[in-house]
């Protein structure tokens, strides 16, 4: 108003008329002129948004969805490399990071432009990118990022189901390029619409890179992994002023505070050396690994070695006891079965809580175990050097000695591990934890014990520790029936308790469509105050035939009786596409396993069979014609009985 009236009083109508309507749009719209502009409100940092509401300055938002790992998610980790380190940054954190992985070198990727216009559904993207303050083949991405980003014909955010995060190596030195293009990868990847998992990262290498890198994609296992309904860092996403980026070591401490208590100081080991746990345990000869893992060489591994006959996994899929290292990454497990030879020595829980030991610790530490204790084995009478020799070479690992092996939040590395030293993995879960079960990848044959099928008795079998145990359990089934892999329902029968419910069983079956189901009369384990069974609940072979046919007649045409082991009171039904032209083919061509793992082909169970010998199919009895049968006399068969368990 004071300057209507100044303009009127230098008598220049013009300026006066000018600043009325001013004042007056003004007013109209609600502009309030009394309060200070900050000049800098444009240059202002964007504010993280806090979990619901919107970002300060942000142009538009993308509603952000949590992470969501499925069993089809799939990690691509991307870098470019002049000189080498960012090649050996990258593929160091291969063995940290979760679920199947692929790495590339975008310097060389074929349909670069395909994977970040067209991507595959459910993604996950990891960035590790250099920087240069010259041209680079890197240059290439940044304007392959930025050509999407602005091209009609591509969507406007065709990176949505995307999860992402960027890494960044450079050189302090380089003040404010610092990683500057990492930086821009990490913007351009959020213009184009990519769920950001975390803030972008940089190491530099004059510093601790390599640490920095690691602690990086530590905190992403567990943000996709071991939380997977974790919220990603929800910073805006198509803002033109993203979130800051930053490349302070203070950034990597922050992520600290969604490190799991696993990592957190003072967190406590499973089955530390002091504890009465790790006595009991070694008492009954387990070797303990680490601090969560155990090795202990099963009877029939002795057995082989004397030529005295196999497991009943010899006759069914040809895996050679002696050559068998039987053992658990995780000594812990959800429930406390009846039937559990550990008798309440075991660490029960239903989630991890306990320190995490790396997945090449745990496989050094079991081989090692387990040689050690082939080693004890040179002065046995009846000992079969050529046997002997040949077991110094690992070929099968079966993860089900006690405990939940999916349950360690590394298996899938574990796996792979195994895979490629050419050992064969066979995992047996209690079907408790559908989530880790959805993220198993590949295995030789996956197992599900079905130790009941009715919701009571599977209480009273297992003793679980989840009230949810039932539904979990079914949802294992269900997530079972989905992987196209050698998958297997290991019925344990126990007289009293589980034997009857045989149409319920077979509704079981049609649930999960198992590959294979092995039905197996429970082995007694001797009494103990955690269990009250009896030799009187171990059913006799006869009883489990007669158990199986009734199964079978339930089933319908699509399974058969396809071998037995008589021995371990044992019998092997198999889905009918494994009888070729007649002939069972339930064994199983192990080279060929490894050709197709390392093809990195997608493959299914029917591409590794091989036959079935005549002397294991159902009928024969299934004893290996070159070993000796050995009876043991009736006190020893007491007392071995007490200790041994088949898996
Ligand atoms: C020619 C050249 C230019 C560089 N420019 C930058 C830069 O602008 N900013 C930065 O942070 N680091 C810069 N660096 C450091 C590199 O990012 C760092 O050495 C990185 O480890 C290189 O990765 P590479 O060995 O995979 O090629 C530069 C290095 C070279 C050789
Ligand atoms: S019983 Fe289990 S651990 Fe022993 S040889 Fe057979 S598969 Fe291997």
């Amino acid at each position: 108003m004071l300057g209507v009236l100044v303009a009127a009083v230098w008598g220049d109508l013009r300026f006066a008329v000018l600043y009325f309507i001013l004042l007056f749009t003004a007013i109209t719209c609600g502009a309030d002129f009394t309060r200070e502009i900050p000049a800098n409100i444009f240059e202002k940092k964007i504010k993280r948004k806090i979990k619901g509401s919107l970002v300060v300055g942000q142009k538009k938002k993308i509603p952000q969805k949590p992470v969501k790992l499925t069993e089809n998610s799939v990690l691509h980790i991307f870098y470019s490399s002049l000189n080498g380190s960012t090649e050996r940054f990258a593929q160091s954190i291969v063995p940290i990071l979760p679920y199947g992985h692929h790495l590339h070198n975008i310097d060389y990727l074929p349909g670069l432009d395909e994977y970040f216009s067209n991507p595959a559904k459910d993604s996950t993207y990891l960035l590790i990118v250099p920087s240069y303050n010259t041209q680079s083949p890197l240059d290439y991405l940044l304007s392959t990022l930025r050509d999407i980003y602005h091209d009609f014909r591509v969507g406007k955010n065709p990176l949505l189901k995307v999860n992402f995060a960027v890494f960044g190596i450079g050189d302090g030195d380089y003040a404010h390029e610092f990683c500057y293009q990492a930086k821009e990868a990490d913007k351009l990847m959020g213009k184009l619409g990519a769920r950001r998992l975390l803030k972008v990262q940089c190491g530099d290498i004059r510093v601790d890179a390599q640490g920095s890198i690691e602690k990086w994609a530590t905190v992403l296992h567990d943000l996709l992994l071991e939380s997977p309904d974790l919220t990603p860092d929800d910073s805006p996403s198509d803002s033109e002023e993203d979130a800051p980026p930053s490349n302070s070591i203070a950034d990597l401490e922050d992520m600290g505070a969604i490190m799991k208590i696993s990592r957190a100081p003072g967190v406590k080991e499973m089955v530390s050396k002091d504890s009465p746990t790790y006595n009991a345990l070694t008492k009954q000869g387990y070797k303990i690994v680490g601090t969560h893992s155990g090795v202990k060489i099963c009877r029939w591994t002795k057995s082989a070695l004397r030529g005295r006959g196999s497991c009943y996994k010899f006759s069914f899929y040809g895996i050679r006891s002696h050559n068998c290292m039987e053992t658990t990454p995780s000594l812990a497990c959800a429930n406390k079965c009846v039937f559990c030879w550990r008798h309440g020595t075991n660490p029960v829980g239903t989630s991890w809580r306990w320190k995490i030991d790396p997945p090449a610790v745990i496989l050094e530490g079991a081989i090692k175990g387990h040689l050690e204790k082939i080693k004890t084995m040179k002065g046995v009478p009846g000992l079969r050097l050529d046997r002997f020799e040949e077991a110094q070479t690992i070929k099968h690992c079966a993860l089900s000695l006690v405990g939940e092996p999916i349950f360690y939040p590394h298996i899938n590395e574990f796996v792979s591990m195994l895979h490629e030293r050419h050992i064969s993995s066979f995992l047996v879960t209690n079907a408790q934890h559908p989530d880790a079960m959805a993220r198993m990848g590949q295995v030789t044959q996956l197992y599900v014990s079905i130790d009941a099928s009715t919701k009571e008795s599977l209480k009273a079998v297992d003793r679980p520790l989840f009230k949810d145990f039932w539904e979990r359990f079914l949802k294992c089934l269900d997530i079972l029936s989905t992987k196209r892999q050698r998958t297997i329902y290991r019925l344990t029968l126990v007289k009293g308790y589980n034997v009857r419910e045989i149409g319920e069983y077979a509704e079981l079956v049609k649930r999960g469509k198992p590959c294979f189901i092995e039905i197996k009369g429970v082995t007694y384990c001797g009494n103990s105050d955690q269990s009250n069974l009896t030799m009187s609940n171990v059913p006799y072979f006869d009883e489990v035939v007669t158990f199986t046919e009734k199964l079978v007649s339930y089933l319908g045409p699509s399974y058969g009786i396809a071998a037995e082991h008589e021995h371990s009171n044992c019998i092997l039904v198999a889905r009918k596409e494994f009888s070729v032209d007649g002939v069972w083919h339930t064994w199983i061509n192990y080279d060929r396993f490894f050709e197709l793992i390392e093809s990195g082909e997608e493959f299914g169970p029917e591409d590794y069979m091989s036959p079935t010998p005549a002397w294991a199919v159902f009928g024969m009895g299934g004893f290996n014609p070159e070993d000796e049968r050995w009876r043991r006399k009736k006190k020893e068969d007491a007392k071995s009985e007490k200790i041994n368990h088949a898996t």
